[in-house]
């Protein structure tokens, strides 16, 4: 059934779509995606893997899968992996496994995902695809970011701030870009461009029969 009547409010099916937040390390998509999925139960997180080590604070199989290396070179020779890369000597990659299954069901899915592995998925997947850039207000306040998440020691972010720059060079890559200065008004662009998205003529799979049924009255 596609269209759904009667009292209800009329549904047409419609295929998920793959949202991707990437920024430069500290720019906020972890904060903007906690909340996101917080105030929008339509969508559920990509938890990917990781060979690199746990944060304090962070789960395993919530914030990440934590695997070891040669895991890790086992799923990439498996296929796995929807989407793979090196980020800060570690490496990070999507499980293949039920991404399909949901989008075939309508539900969308959030990755909070590097450059690297959004040309993977554009190349794969591009009319799933919404990628969103997400830039700091200003290089300071990545820095202050990076320190006051106080996560990481002075070298990494030290690094991570070095590497902001070849990160950001991407931006234009992307459908969207917002700008996190003030988190709450960041959540608000990125949540209508979410609900925009889900309106696309082209993911709207009940349409055809939906206006077929109109037209029979
Ligand atoms: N708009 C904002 N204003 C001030 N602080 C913010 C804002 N957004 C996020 N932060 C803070 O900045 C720090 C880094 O944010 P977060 O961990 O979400 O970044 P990230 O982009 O996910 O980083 P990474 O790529 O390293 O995972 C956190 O301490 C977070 O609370
Ligand atoms: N290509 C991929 N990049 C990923 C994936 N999971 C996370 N990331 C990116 O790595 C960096 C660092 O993350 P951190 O949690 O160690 O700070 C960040 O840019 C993430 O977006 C993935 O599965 N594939």
């Amino acid at each position: 059934m596609n269209a759904m009547s009667g009292n209800a409010r009329v549904t047409v099916a419609r295929r998920g779509l793959m949202l991707v937040l990437s920024s430069p390390s500290g720019a906020g998509k972890t904060t903007l995606s906690r909340r996101l999925l917080q105030r929008d139960r339509q969508l559920s997180m990509s938890v990917s893997v990781t060979t690199r080590t746990r944060r304090p604070g962070e789960r395993d199989g919530v914030d990440y899968h934590f695997i070891d290396p040669a895991r890790f070179q086992e799923m990439v020779a498996g296929d796995e992996l929807l989407e793979h890369a090196k980020v800060f000597d570690h490496h990070y990659g999507t499980p293949a496994a039920t991404v399909e299954e949901k989008l075939r069901a309508g539900s969308d899915i959030l990755f909070d995902i590097d450059w690297q592995g959004t040309q993977q998925l554009r190349a794969r997947a591009r009319e799933d695809l919404v990628s969103i850039f997400i830039l700091p207000p200003s290089q300071k306040d990545l820095e202050h970011r990076l320190y006051a998440r106080a996560q990481d020691s002075a070298e990494i972010v030290a690094r991570r701030m070095a590497k902001a720059a070849d990160e950001m060079s991407h931006w234009a890559e992307y459908d969207y870009v917002a700008i996190n200065d003030d988190v709450d008004a960041c959540l608000e662009e990125v949540h209508s461009i979410l609900r925009a998205e889900r309106l696309r003529r082209n993911r709207r799979t009940g349409l055809v029969e939906f206006v077929k049924g109109l037209r029979e009255i």
